[in-house]
């Protein structure tokens, strides 16, 4: 096909490094909150492209092996992956920049809107699997999430949801967040081998992906209500599981309840729960 024909990929003529953004094309305007790293701001690349600018505060995490890894991560491509652009990595602090994301983190959102989503099941099973094709991509790059979660998810235009940070958990250098027994660690999205081991993998991925379903189909409530991280891992590990959401047909509770067999082999990969799915959803529509 001619040059023209072929997509533009959204980093191309970024720079000459494809994964370096020069600071000076980037105009950054308001707040949209701070997370794990500091402060995160909306901006504009070269005057048009909206960006969300993450401002790494110096510390928080292993930045020149984040910035090696980001090189693999702006070839991540897919519409429901929240898109790196690239980094600027020659001064401190380092910023991460990506496609912007209007509606914010899926678990505000779903909060935001409980009214009108609690009695749609149908954009609430959408949503799912939006969330399940982005991370049945990762999976097929072998690409393991490590903090799959509502809160790690962002809303676009039109429903589209995206998700975020994919990778980003090995670079944290906080190591309440990085051990399974700090105070940041997600236990509650955490399968037995994790909480053991630290055993990641996609299937470790499946598990937290039956508990971002959980949140979807509460609209954003947190599992095991006011239950310690303690007692999660003890219920957890006794093989207890969330109980089916009053929104939730029996169908997509049978899928949420396979993300969470015990053994991680025993689990679904993101591929078949992408088929499981849209068939419940052809089903059900
Ligand atoms: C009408 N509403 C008004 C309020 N509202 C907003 O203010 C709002 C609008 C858009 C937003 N968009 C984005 N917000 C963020 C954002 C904002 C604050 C914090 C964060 N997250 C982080 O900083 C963060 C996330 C995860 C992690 C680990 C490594 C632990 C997994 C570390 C750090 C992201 C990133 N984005 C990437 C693309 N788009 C966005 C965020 C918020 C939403 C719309």
């Amino acid at each position: 096909a001619s040059p023209c024909d072929r997509p533009v990929p959204p980093t191309a003529g970024l720079s000459h490094d494809k994964w370096e953004i020069d600071p000076a094309e980037l105009h950054l305007l308001e707040e949209l909150g701070s997370g794990q790293f500091g402060v995160v701001r909306r901006g504009k690349w070269r005057g048009s492209i909206d960006v969300a600018v993450k401002m790494m505060k110096e510390g928080t995490m292993s930045e020149d092996d984040f910035i090696e890894e980001a090189k693999v991560m702006t070839k991540l491509q897919h519409q429901n992956l929240v898109q790196l652009y690239g980094v600027c990595s020659k001064d401190r602090p380092i910023y991460i920049v990506t496609e912007y994301m209007r509606h914010g983190s899926l678990l505000n959102y779903l909060r935001r809107h409980e009214t009108t989503l609690g009695v749609n099941v149908g954009l609430l099973l959408d949503m799912c699997i939006q969330v399940c094709k982005g991370m049945a991509y990762l999976e097929r790059h072998n690409y393991i999430h490590r903090d799959l979660a509502a809160r790690n998810c962002l809303v676009g235009s039109e429903n589209v949801v995206k998700v975020a940070d994919f990778g980003l958990a090995r670079y944290v250098l906080d190591d309440q967040y990085t051990s399974s027994g700090g105070t940041k660690f997600p236990i509650k999205w955490a399968p037995p081998e994790v909480l053991n081991y630290t055993r990641f993998s996609s299937k470790s991925d499946v598990w937290a992906y039956g508990v971002l379903m959980w949140e979807v189909f509460t609209c954003g409530k947190m599992p095991y209500g006011r239950l310690k991280n303690t007692e999660v891992v003890e219920r957890v590990q006794r093989g207890l599981i969330l109980e089916r959401p009053k929104a939730c047909f029996k169908e997509v509770y049978e899928v949420m309840r396979k993300c969470w067999a015990h053994c991680p082999e025993v689990r679904p990969s993101f591929r078949v729960l992408k088929e499981q799915l849209i068939n419940v959803s052809q089903g059900l529509l």
